[in-house]
């Protein structure tokens, strides 16, 4: 194998993206590829070609998040990283991120996000798990407890290209002042979401709109000896109030044919667990959502506007630009250090979705002066767990 450099693709080496990304997954039918190409536009691709051979990809897209206290920030939304079975492991994707961290801080954008295919990838490259989603599951028929409030105004399901310029409208309002949402200014989340529907033989979504909320699911239609043992899956759900939120979630559970409802994204403190009689008929399973890197440490922590004043001691092994001391307003400092930390910790901890002192408690922080570790752990954390009900 020759030179691994990775290097920014222009638009007629963009053609071969998919295919790679495509055997990277082993979803490289001409139908897989047909169902991915319209997203080409929109992601900035590197590559690495071995020879006339393009072997390993990644991209991102121009997205923004909501960061605690309600601002928004640009951010690189990395995906579609892959390297083709057969070139693994001699440094394929070590090359593409090293390209991708210099080529995102030359541009000024301080923060990068993505979802990992596997949990042991990128802390290497210094990305912190900074939010968490929750696998939850409800039965039909779920009982809501007799208090709940319910805007009754109805739940209709309405074609796709009628349901979207509601959907954006609804999701832009919620957004702005959910920690983690991220914006879809860029174009990307049509194509990504309509990629979506046909993947792995997935059944088409359907789109259920309130007027202060919608709901998008795929059913899975299933036959057993007893009946019907059908499945909706939650792609997306969006309130703008309580009484929509518990509409939308009755609408759900009151499906007839279907048994269960599944919701992939839902938050770790997903309320609908608080309408149920019985709460314990949600079944949760919590497992990493987006991770988080900071690319450049001081432009990201001035970007929070924290309050308190601890100085931090960051180590960053592949961003090396971001070592040194910094205080929490994200200003230099040659003061004595009072917390040390790696920036993938900085980074987990960075939306609150992590507190500081969870991270200390693994003995990944360390305290250099007493009560510096609780007070920049309250700084960075935030009343409400961050979430990101998109997936990119
Ligand atoms: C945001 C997203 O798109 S996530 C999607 C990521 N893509 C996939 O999962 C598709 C299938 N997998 C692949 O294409 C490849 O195996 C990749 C992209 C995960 C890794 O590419 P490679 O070129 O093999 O990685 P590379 O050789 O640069 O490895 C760098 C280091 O990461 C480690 N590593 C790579 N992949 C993995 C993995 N899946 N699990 C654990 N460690 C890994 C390597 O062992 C190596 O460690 P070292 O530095 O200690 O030796």
């Amino acid at each position: 194998m020759g030179n691994l450099e990775a290097r920014k693709l222009d638009a007629a080496e963009k053609d071969a993206f998919p295919a790679v990304f495509g055997a990277a997954f082993l979803e490289d039918t001409e139908a897989d590829l047909t169902r991915f190409r319209p997203l080409v536009p929109f992601i900035t691709a590197l590559g690495v070609c071995d020879g006339a051979e393009m072997i390993g990809v990644a991209g991102h897209y121009d997205l923004t998040i909501t960061l605690p206290g309600g601002r928004s920030s640009p951010l690189a939304g990395v995906t579609t990283v892959g390297v083709r079975p057969g070139h693994r492991r001699r440094g394929v994707l070590s090359s593409l991120m090293r390209r991708q961290l210099d080529d995102l801080r030359e541009s000024g954008v301080a923060l990068a996000a993505l979802y990992a295919s596997e949990g042991a990838i990128y802390g290497r490259f210094g990305y912190g798990m900074a939010t968490f989603e929750n696998h939850l599951s409800l039965p039909t028929g779920a009982r809501f407890r007799a208090d709940v409030e319910i805007d009754e105004r109805p739940v209709r399901e309405v074609a796709r290209d009628r349901a979207l310029p509601v959907i954006h409208e609804q999701h832009a309002r919620v957004a702005a002042d959910r920690i983690g949402w991220t914006g879809r200014g860029d174009g990307s989340w049509e194509p990504l979401e309509h990629m979506r529907q046909g993947r792995q033989g997935r059944n088409p979504s359907r789109y259920a709109l309130h007027p202060a909320g919608h709901v998008i699911y795929r059913p899975t239609q299933r036959w057993t000896e007893l009946g019907p043992d059908y499945q909706l899956e939650v792609t997306h759900l969006v309130a703008e109030t309580p009484q929509a939120y518990a509409a939308l979630w009755r609408y759900l559970t009151e499906f007839d044919l279907v048994r269960t409802v599944f919701w992939g994204k839902a938050a770790i403190n997903e309320p609908v667990v608080h309408l149920l009689t019985d709460p314990r008929s949600a079944e949760q399973r919590i497992v990493d959502g987006l991770w988080l890197r900071l690319i450049d440490v001081p432009a990201a922590l001035a970007a929070r506007e924290l309050p308190g004043d601890v100085v931090l001691e960051v180590t960053d092994s592949f961003c090396p630009w971001n070592e040194g001391r910094w205080r929490l307003s994200g200003e230099s400092t040659t003061a004595p250090a009072q917390l040390a930390l790696d920036v993938a910790d900085l980074a987990a901890a960075y939306l609150g979705g992590t507190t500081l002192l969870q991270l200390a408690a693994a003995g990944r922080v360390r305290e250099l002066e007493p009560g510096a570790l609780t007070a920049a752990s309250r700084a960075l954390a935030t009343d409400l767990p961050p979430s990101c009900p998109d997936a990119f």
